[in-house]
């Protein structure tokens, strides 16, 4: 279940349920009743529980909740934030059917409770909340009680992972069918708390004919694009990455990137730069090449003779950047673009594009952080959620983008994007974005296409930060990596992910 949908996308599979046999009041009695048993499973003590009920379905979804926790024995109220009269199709159905005590919002206070579960707005919100439902979310925030919050917390944009105005932060978040972008993309992430994903019978075919390009970034993603070493091989075979060293007194960046290309299953990773930062790069490596390269420029001779190689450039380039960028877009067979390379071209992303779009079938991959996206695409770039902007990014730039974060976003200039949820806050570590370019690298030169290597580099430094622990810093990035391929390997031998 690695689709992520969209509000819209959701709806529409809402839509095309019926014509699977599955009516919408089906599936929101098990809504409803999922986030009934997620309450009882969560707080099997709490005896009353106060649900706020929206005028649309989530509300509905609500209704439906306030009547399975009753028929469990629990005290229920619901505080009404439309009367009934004014609720249309299912969830004016599942309000019928609800017996029990309906209190207007205004007069009902989380005091006497143990629990309250928002099912006020979803999927539907369509503007900032404000007068009493603003209100009513404030006392709830403020009672300290735990929240359930129904789809998405509300005030909560499901497609963002941004709230415009008032929100509730919840505790847990029960949704239904597929994650949402909002539940992944900060602040989000945040305000749902734990997330739990109820199947309520919405058939796949239902899911697979609404066509969703959004994808959680997981094993099953790339998995059967993951290269598997030819037992016949030779190290060329797999691969000959490059990475672009710049002055002496700043050689760690592409140090990181050369050993985690290594470590990514490259078969041979060559430095290149000025003879005094080889100098420093030899006290370090062995398993490394390194190769003069007084100028930027000698990159295009020694790229000539490495038909194959893939470049890294970015990382501690220094002066000459650009240069070097254009060394590597011309004779690589492809390419990860990496820090430097975004100042070199800041507020010009029409320059990269076109250096980009000369060799149309070379993949580029470009890594930049939020700071660095913000600084190549100046005013006018990209707008919108994380993932809108890293979509956008892509399709302007030709190329794959690697937007990173807690979030991190890969998108494809075809409209693939994914979200990664499995990055541990102390990856945030200097250099640890040196490794990622080198990681994406070594994927690449072994033939893994470019959004399959890029979101298969992102999760699998995601796992070796987690590996690590706390107290990781970049070096131990690429020595972390052949414990989690083990156990990738194995879970694929086995069919499975890692991770559910
Ligand atoms: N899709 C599925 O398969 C399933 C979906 N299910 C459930 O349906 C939910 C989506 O339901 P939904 O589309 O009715 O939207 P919902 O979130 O209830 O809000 C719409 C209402 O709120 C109103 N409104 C909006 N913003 C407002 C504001 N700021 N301030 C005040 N009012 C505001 C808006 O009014 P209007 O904008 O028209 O004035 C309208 O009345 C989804 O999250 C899930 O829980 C499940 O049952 C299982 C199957
Ligand atoms: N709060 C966070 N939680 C988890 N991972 C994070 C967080 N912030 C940043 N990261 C990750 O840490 C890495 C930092 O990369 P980057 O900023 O390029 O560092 P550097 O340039 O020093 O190598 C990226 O992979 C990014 O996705
Ligand atoms: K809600």
């Amino acid at each position: 279940m690695i689709e992520i949908l969209s509000c819209s996308e959701m709806a529409e599979a809402d839509r095309r349920a019926p014509a699977e046999g599955v009516a919408g009041e089906m599936l929101m009695e098990a809504a409803g009743r999922a986030v009934a048993e997620a309450a009882l499973a969560r707080w099997p003590q709490a005896r009353r529980v106060l649900v706020l009920a929206g005028p649309g379905n989530n509300g509905g979804d609500g209704y439906v909740a306030a009547r399975r926790l009753a028929e469990s024995g629990r005290t229920v109220a619901v505080a009404a934030l439309a009367p009934v009269e004014a609720l249309r199709g299912d969830a004016a159905v599942m309000a019928a059917r609800w017996s029990g005590p309906t209190l207007p919002i205004g007069e009902a206070g989380p005091v006497d409770f143990d629990l309250v579960v928002d099912a006020l707005f979803g999927a539907g919100l369509a503007r900032p909340l404000a007068g009493v439902a603003a209100h009513a979310i404030g006392r709830a925030a403020d009672s300290g009680l735990p929240v359930l919050a129904v789809d998405v917390p509300s005030g909560l944009n499901g497609d963002t992972g941004a709230a415009a105005g008032a929100v509730l932060p919840a505790t847990l978040t029960v949704t239904f069918v597929r994650l949402k972008p909002g539940h992944l993309l900060y602040p989000g992430r945040a305000l749902c708390g734990e997330v739990v994903l109820a199947d309520i019978g919405m058939p796949g075919s239902v899911v697979a004919g609404v066509g969703a390009r959004t994808f959680l970034n997981r094993p099953a993603l790339w998995r059967t694009a993951f290269p598997e070493p030819n037992p016949q091989g030779h190290k060329y075979d797999r691969g000959h990455v490059l990475v672009w060293s710049g002055p002496e007194f700043a050689t760690g960046a592409a140090r990181l990137a050369a050993l985690g290309a290594a470590r990514g299953g490259a078969g041979a990773v060559t430095l290149a730069g000025p003879a005094a930062a080889l100098r420093v790069h030899a006290a370090h490596v062995s398993a490394i090449m390194l190769r003069p390269a007084a100028r930027p420029d000698d990159l295009h001779a020694i790229l000539a003779g490495r038909r194959f190689a893939i470049a890294i450039v970015g990382p501690g380039a220094g002066d000459g950047v650009e240069a070097a960028t254009d060394a590597a877009l011309a004779g690589a067979a492809a390419c990860v673009l990496d820090a430097d390379v975004f100042t070199a071209f800041a507020d010009r992303p029409n320059a990269l594009r076109d250096r980009i779009a000369e060799r149309p079938a070379r993949p580029v991959v470009v890594t930049p952080h939020e700071g660095e996206f913000g600084r190549l695409f100046g005013q006018g770039g990209p707008a919108g959620s994380k993932l809108d902007r890293a979509r956008e990014a892509a399709r302007r730039l030709g190329a794959t983008v690697v937007l990173k974060g807690p979030d991190t976003v890969v998108a494809s200039p075809d409209g693939r994007a994914a979200i990664a949820d499995n990055a541990p806050p102390w990856l945030a570590t200097a250099g640890a974005g040196d490794t990622l370019a080198g990681f994406c690298a070594g994927l690449l030169a072994q033939g893994m296409p470019a959004f399959e290597a890029a979101t298969a580099a992102v999760w699998l430094h995601g796992e070796a930060a987690r590996e690590v622990g706390p107290g990781l810093i970049a070096d131990d990035l690429p020595g972390a990596l052949p414990a989690v391929l083990r156990r990738f390997q194995s879970t694929v031998a086995e069919g499975g992910d890692s991770q559910p």
